[in-house]
């Protein structure tokens, strides 16, 4: 929690902005935390890594060569590692798993290493595939090794030719049960394994998923472990070829891969056998249901959502702080030239963002716990969960990296130019936010994951079948056009319901239509593949309402913090039944009438938030390192940051540059 404003300097516009705030700002903080306590471990971990000189970057990442910011990133992230091994103040601050997941999964980490940190995909998903994917055995054998940074893996999966249609992959084990090994083979150049990040220098093993071959049957993609590189020289084995893909849209420093095998041989206890197994014979047995396999990128997909919004929440206290200091033409003729958040149109680009935060948070929060769930009840054997789990991770993960990204992007823009620059930090902030919009399974492809659950529940409904939480209100019957609408927060939920619900039956109809007139399933589906996808984002968005609804009444709350989140919550549902307004009228859910008491009320709302916005992404709690933006910092000092960092530039070291001389000289004296 920022000092209060007495004991800490920030500039008149924000000391205005923070002497009226109308909530308990420490109570947000914790509910983002999850409670007071990981709110004070957060603050420690920050406290703790942030103090200490390595972290800093004296030249700033972008005047390096893509040799040296790979470097400079990999060495804070070993620092950062060992410190945490090594160190036992570190030790008592920190629990081991938590202590990491932090580190490499938070706002801290992201600040520490900050173009993307090069053994990320080691803690992310190469450990997390042998804990989830590993037998007991299998785990104690690799387990110690990895904690402890002895080996570094990542997650090989993505080949050149596939990375969405997994069973398209090529790259082959063949079990050999004379000498008890799979052999590796990457048969075409498209079978390259392509992406995997931290793969290209850093990593010596992986989890790679190649299609089993045993006994001259196929079985599908399963996960292998594969020591890459030599454990003393860090040359690569025999038969492994492994290098860079070369500078991405962001993420530079994370050295993502390629890899390819010529008959490379691992012994057969390497493939992670917790779910299936071959046996030393070759027989192969079964898994309960053979989309575990897919597990490690389930657990991912639910922590990418966490990881969309506390992003969201760096851009958007950048840019909401921003608005409060940055001064722009005039509301009024002759009158000062007001805060740009003053402007309504400012407000309705950072404000629902504000309430983005809220909303992905809570419905985040509610898939961990029903992932919790189903991994108790893996444990047991039951995979009743599954399907309805992997339908909230895929959409969620689609929706939240969706909102995330535009969200950034809205913020830069809200900062007109100087959002621009680097050292806004904005620009960064977008390219690794974007990102999450293509890995971990496209966003599109996503959707029509859970367009295919939405579907096959609606079946099930209309055969009486029982349905999945999350798809219960599938049953819901039409709304009544006649009937007076209730649209309170309560009432808007169950409109979206409604509006929803018809939607998937129109559409499920639809895709019925087509069949019958003969046409094969999967041509039906394409034909009516973009409306499927829209009612599961439809579907996804009246998920994160409803949880926004839910939480904001349930949960025990001051006064101060219940209003403001009841505000942030009519806002957000306002904010996107206005934007697609069509969906509820189209059903009779909402009437055109109600729609415009709505966009009236939006109004509204955005004026009774505007006086908190700076008071709510204070109560973000976001560390002025964390947030690494000339635009954002809690004093508000925006214009002598920014001239500061400039004189930073390479080029300012002399008043003329060398390339004067060499190049724009002689061209201009071309004439003498
Ligand atoms: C321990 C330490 C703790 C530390 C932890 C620290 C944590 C900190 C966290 C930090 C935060 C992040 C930081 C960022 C860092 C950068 C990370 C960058 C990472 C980026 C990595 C990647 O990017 S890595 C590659 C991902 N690459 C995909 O993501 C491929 C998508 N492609 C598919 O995923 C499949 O291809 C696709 C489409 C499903 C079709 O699969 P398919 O063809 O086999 O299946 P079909 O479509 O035919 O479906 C047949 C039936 O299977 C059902 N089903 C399908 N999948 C299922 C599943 N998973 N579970 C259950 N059921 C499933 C389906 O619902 C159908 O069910 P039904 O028949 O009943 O309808
Ligand atoms: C920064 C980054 C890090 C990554 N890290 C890793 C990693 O660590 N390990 C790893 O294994 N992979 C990694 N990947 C790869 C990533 O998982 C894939 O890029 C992603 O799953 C998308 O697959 P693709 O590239 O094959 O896209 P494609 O599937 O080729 O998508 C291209 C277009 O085709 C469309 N499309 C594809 N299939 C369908 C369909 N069935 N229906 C309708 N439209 C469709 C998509 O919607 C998209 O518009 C990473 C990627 C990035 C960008």
């Amino acid at each position: 929690m920022a000092p209060p404003t007495s004991s800490r300097y920030c500039v008149p516009d924000l000391r205005k902005e923070r002497k009226n705030c109308s909530f308990n700002q420490e109570e947000i903080t914790n509910l983002l935390d999850g409670g007071p306590e990981q709110t004070d471990f957060r603050r420690k971990l920050e406290d703790y890594f942030l103090k200490d000189p390595e972290f800093l970057d004296p030249i700033p990442p972008e005047y390096l060569s893509h040799e040296d910011r790979y470097a400079n990133e990999l060495r804070k992230a070993c620092y950062m590692i060992r410190k945490f091994n090594e160190d036992e103040e570190v030790q008592q601050v920190v629990g081991e798993m938590e202590g990491i997941r932090r580190l490499i999964g938070s706002g801290l980490g992201v600040a520490l290493t900050k173009d993307g940190n090069p053994l990320a995909l080691h803690y992310v998903m190469f450990l997390p595939s042998i804990m989830g994917q590993g037998t007991i055995d299998q785990q104690a054998e690799w387990m110690g090794r990895a904690w402890a940074g002895e080996i570094i893996g990542t997650y090989a999966q993505t080949e050149l030719g596939h990375g969405t249609f997994l069973r398209g992959l090529e790259t082959t084990a063949t079990y050999d049960p004379s000498t008890q090994e799979f052999i590796l083979n990457s048969p075409s150049i498209t079978a390259a394994k392509w992406w995997p990040g931290g793969l290209g220098k850093t990593a010596n093993y992986a989890v790679v998923m190649a299609q089993l071959y045993t006994k001259d049957v196929c079985r599908g993609i399963h996960p292998f472990i594969v020591q890459l590189r030599d454990e003393d020289t860090h040359q690569s084995m025999p038969g492994v070829i492994v290098g860079e893909i070369g500078p991405r849209l962001g993420m530079n420093t994370n050295d993502n891969g390629f890899l390819l095998f010529k008959n490379y041989r691992i012994p057969r206890k390497n493939m992670l056998m917790k779910y299936s197994q071959v046996l030393e014979d070759g027989t192969y047995v079964k898994p309960p249901n053979e989309k575990l396999a897919y597990g490690t990128m389930v657990f991912v997909r639910v922590a990418i959502c966490f990881d969309a919004y506390r992003q969201l929440q760096r851009a958007v206290t950048i840019a909401t702080r921003y608005a409060a200091v940055r001064h722009q033409s005039e509301l009024v003729p002759g009158a000062p030239e007001p805060q740009i958040l003053d402007y309504q149109t400012q407000q309705y680009k950072l404000i629902p963002q504000i309430a983005t935060i809220f909303a992905i948070h809570f419905a985040s929060q509610h898939v961990w716990d029903t992932y919790q769930q189903l991994t108790g009840e893996l444990h047991e054997g039951s995979v009743e969960l599954l399907p309805e789990v992997h339908a909230l991770s895929c959409g969620l993960k689609a929706l939240s990296s969706n909102d995330a990204g535009f969200g950034v992007e809205i913020c830069r823009l809200a900062c007109g130019g100087h959002g621009y620059l680097a050292s806004s930090n904005l620009p960064r902030i977008y390219t690794s936010t974007t990102a999450a919009i293509t890995y971990e399974g496209e966003n599109t492809v996503m959707w029509l994951q859970v367009a295919r659950y939405l579907v096959k529940s609606f079946r099930e409904a209309s055969q009486g079948q029982p349905l999945h939480k999350s798809v219960s209100y599938l049953v819901a019957q039409p709304a009544s056009t006649h009937a007076k609408k209730d649209l309170s927060n309560r009432g808007l939920v169950e409109a979206y319901k409604s509006a929803v619900s018809s939607m998937v039956a129109e559409n499920a109809g639809r895709l019925q239509q087509y069949c019958d007139k003969g046409e094969k399933f999967e041509h039906a589906w394409n034909n009516c593949s973009v409306l499927l996808t829209q009612c599961a984002e439809a579907h996804i968005r009246f998920f994160t309402c409803d949880m926004f609804v839910h939480n904001v009444e349930t949960l025990e709350l001051s006064d101060g913090v219940r209003s403001i989140l009841r505000r942030l919550c009519r806002l957000y549902m306002i904010y996107h039944i206005t934007l697609n307004q069509g969906l509820f009228l189209r059903n009779g859910a909402l009437a055109a009438s109600d729609i415009s008491i709505l966009e009236g009320e939006l109004s509204v709302l955005l004026a009774s938030l505007r006086p908190d916005a700076v008071n709510l992404v204070d109560a973000f709690d976001v560390h002025d390192r964390v947030l690494d933006s000339t635009l954002g910092n809690w004093d508000g000092n925006v214009y002598e940051r920014m001239y500061e960092e400039a004189m930073k530039s390479p080029l300012n070291k002399t008043d003329v540059p060398q390339a004067y001389y060499k190049y724009l000289r002689p061209l201009m004296k071309s004439n003498l």
